[in-house]
């Protein structure tokens, strides 16, 4: 099932927050939407969910007009995490799962498994408002994915959770997309979205500035990164032509550099200037390519 979105426009007033924006979003893919704080994720995801009306455009879902109402088929973790915090985990997913037409028995067996993988089954019968933040977000993660969606919607999922949390829902969210699911999901955290990401997004002001396959817009950004540590000072390659960007790193420095070629004329310049302990000629990472697209518009 592809998601498509055509043209799609959202104005708050004189405001436009998400700009004819269009997108297509492969059936049990894992699609990566960056862009930076107010760029328009959140709406467009309400939007696609038809939590929010949409201005323009249209949205369809294996060529079906898309809803929340058929939320037996969708999932969604939310930017503004949305749990009971009276309400105990297992009445919790209880009441969720069925909203989504889901038998009792089902939902406590799944919730199980659930709260087994994530090293805490002791929550089952705890109040929402008792556990930490990072734990509550496994809590709206497994009520987003308890009745096995079709496609699923993650909002910031690894926001505020610590790095053995990461790993944890990482694995987790991987499982679910080799299950079938689609997933498209928003993150500030770039090093996630390069990992787990075929293809991605990244919108400035609601408009996309890149859009595609990683791997593609990675060979298509040109310049590549250079690590150089050496005994003398590398000062010098400031200034070298085709150096784009110079960063002083511990032990030597980590340059932007124009293409290939520059590394090898770098590589000749250094001879005879000392002893090189590292030179490593690196992809762009999704950092790189991100600050550059969208760095401009915050000067
Ligand atoms: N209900 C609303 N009324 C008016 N303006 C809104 C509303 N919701 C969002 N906006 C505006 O639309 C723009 C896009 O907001 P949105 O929340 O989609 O951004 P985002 O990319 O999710 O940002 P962040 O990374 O900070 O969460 C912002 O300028 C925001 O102020």
């Amino acid at each position: 099932m592809t998601l498509i979105l055509e043209n799609v426009t959202k104005r708050f007033g004189e405001h436009t927050a998400v700009d004819n924006l269009s997108l297509t979003i492969p059936e049990k893919e894992m699609f990566g939407f960056l862009g930076g704080n107010g760029a328009g994720k959140t709406t467009t995801f309400r939007m696609i969910l038809g939590l929010l009306d949409k201005s323009e455009g249209k949205i369809s879902w294996n060529n079906e007009q898309i809803n929340y109402g058929k939320s037996n088929l969708i999932g969604y973790l939310p930017e503004e995490r949305g749990l009971y915090p009276k309400l105990k985990v297992r009445e919790q997913i209880i009441y969720l799962g069925r909203l989504r037409g889901m038998e009792k028995a089902e939902i406590v067996s799944e919730l199980e498994k659930w709260l087994e993988r994530f090293k805490v089954p002791e929550y089952m019968d705890k109040k929402v408002e008792e556990l930490s933040k990072g734990n509550q977000q496994k809590i709206q993660f497994i009520s987003a994915v308890i009745h096995k969606p079709k496609l699923l919607i993650l909002d910031e999922p690894f926001s505020g959770l610590d790095p053995v949390n990461v790993e944890m829902l990482k694995e987790a969210v991987l499982d679910v997309k080799e299950s079938g699911t689609s997933i498209v999901f928003s993150s500030h955290q770039m090093d996630h979205v390069e990992e787990m990401c075929e293809h991605l997004c990244i919108l400035q002001k609601g408009r996309p500035v890149v859009q595609g396959a990683l791997r593609e817009i990675k060979r298509s950004f040109g310049k590549k990164n250079l690590i150089v540590h050496a005994d003398e000072s590398l000062e010098f390659l400031k200034a070298f032509p085709g150096v784009v960007n110079y960063k002083k790193v511990m032990d030597g420095c980590k340059l932007q550099i124009e293409d290939e070629a520059v590394s090898q004329e770098i590589f000749q310049a250094l001879q005879g200037k000392g002893f090189i302990r590292k030179f490593e000629l690196e992809e762009p990472s999704l950092n790189d390519i991100f600050i550059e697209k969208v760095g401009a518009s915050y000067e």
